[in-house]
C-alpha cells in the first residue's frame, strides 16, 4: 500500500483527488504543497498529490516553481476534479455579520463574484488550504468568522454551511497530479501527456519561436504553456510546457531532444496517461512508423544505397 503525501489537513480538495487517484493509499496530510513534495523527495512518502492548475485562474504557481527548482520528481498520473465551494461558519453565525473570511488563494479567485456581492465589507485572508481554513474557523477564539471550503470540510470540522456552490462558475475544474521520485515511467497508452520545464540558453529574438518550432514541425500539440520568472531580474523567464503524447513516441522524443540541443536546460517532468482519455491527432509524417521508415531511408542514403 503506497503512502501518499498531500496538501492537507483532512478535507481538502487535494485529499478528494488523492482518494480518486489511489483509493487504497495511506494518506499523509501536509501543511503546504512544498511540504507534501518534500515528503515524497525524502522518502517519508512514496509519492505526493498536489494541485497544478484550475480552469479559472490557471496555474498554481507554487507547484510549478517546486517542479522547476526543487529536487526532481516525476508526474505519473493526473486527475481532473470538478470543485464546488461552500461558505462555512460556526453554528449561529449569520452572513451579514461576517467580517473576516479565511480560505486558499485559489478559492478566493474562483469565488470573487460571490464575495463581492454577498460579503462586500469582509476582509478575505489567504490560508494554506481550504480545509486548514475550515479547521481554523472551528476553533472557539478564531479571528475568522467564516471559511470557504468543500462542504465535507465543514462536516469534518463541525461548521455549518451558510451558502453552497458559491463559485463564480459551477463547472470549475482543478487538475491534480501524482508525483514520485524519478524511476520507471508509466507505459504509453495512446492518450498521454508529457510535462517539461525549459530554461533558455540565452535571450535572443525568436527564442520562444525556436522552441515552439521543435513541437510544431513534429506535429506535437501543446496543452499548456506558462512563463515563470527565473528570479534573475525583470524580463528573465523560463517556460513550462504540457503537450500531447508520451516520450516513448518518436515525435515527442525528437521534439524534446531538439529542445535539449537548442536550450540551456530541459527538465523532464514525466509522461503519464491523460485524465480525459483524449488521443492526439497524428499529423501526416509524424507517426512512429513514419519516423522509423525515415531513419531507415537515411541510413541507406548514408551507406550510398541511393
Ligand atoms: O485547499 C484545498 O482544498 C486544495 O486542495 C487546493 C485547492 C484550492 C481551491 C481549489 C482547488 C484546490
Amino acid at each position: 500500500m503506497p503512502r501518499l503525501a498531500y496538501l492537507g489537513p483532512e478535507g481538502t480538495f487535494t485529499e478528494e483527488a488523492l482518494r480518486l487517484l489511489d483509493p487504497t493509499a495511506e494518506r499523509l496530510p501536509c501543511a503546504t504543497v512544498s511540504a507534501a513534495l518534500n515528503a515524497a523527495r525524502s522518502g517519508d512518502a512514496d509519492g505526493a498529490v498536489v494541485p497544478l492548475e484550475n480552469s479559472i485562474e490557471g496555474a498554481i504557481t507554487t507547484t510549478l516553481d517546486e517542479f522547476a527548482w526543487g529536487e526532481p520528481l516525476l508526474i505519473n498520473a493526473e486527475l481532473l476534479l470538478p470543485v464546488q465551494f461552500s461558505l462555512l461558519a460556526r453554528p449561529g453565525t449569520e452572513i451579514p455579520h461576517i467580517k473576516r473570511v479565511y480560505t486558499h488563494p485559489a478559492a478566493i479567485t474562483q469565488c470573487r463574484a460571490y464575495i463581492s456581492r454577498e460579503l462586500p465589507d469582509a476582509v478575505v485572508v489567504a490560508a494554506p488550504s481550504t480545509a486548514a481554513a475550515a479547521q481554523e474557523v472551528s476553533l472557539p477564539g478564531s479571528p475568522y468568522d467564516a471559511a470557504i471550503a468543500a462542504r465535507i470540510a465543514g462536516e469534518h470540522y463541525g461548521l455549518v454551511e451558510l451558502a453552497g456552490d458559491i463559485g463564480d462558475r459551477s463547472d470549475t475544474v482543478t487538475r491534480f497530479v501524482k508525483v514520485s521520485r524519478p524511476g520507471p515511467l508509466p507505459e504509453a497508452t495512446g492518450s498521454d501527456r508529457t510535462t517539461l520545464v525549459v530554461f533558455l540558453a540565452d535571450d535572443h529574438p525568436g527564442a520562444l519561436l525556436e522552441m515552439l518550432t521543435e513541437f510544431s514541425v513534429r506535429g506535437v500539440n501543446l496543452t499548456r504553456i506558462e512563463s515563470r520568472p527565473t528570479g534573475d531580474g525583470i524580463g528573465r523567464y523560463f517556460f513550462h510546457f504540457d503537450f500531447e503524447g508520451h516520450v516513448a513516441d518518436a515525435r515527442v522524443g525528437e521534439a524534446i531532444a531538439g529542445l535539449h540541443r537548442i536550450c540551456g536546460e530541459v527538465r523532464f517532468l514525466g509522461s503519464y496517461p491523460r485524465a480525459d482519455g483524449v488521443a492526439p491527432q497524428i499529423k501526416r509524417g509524424t507517426s512512429d512508423p513514419e519516423f522509423a521508415e525515415a531513419g531507415e531511408w537515411l541510413a541507406k542514403v548514408r551507406a550510398g544505397q541511393v
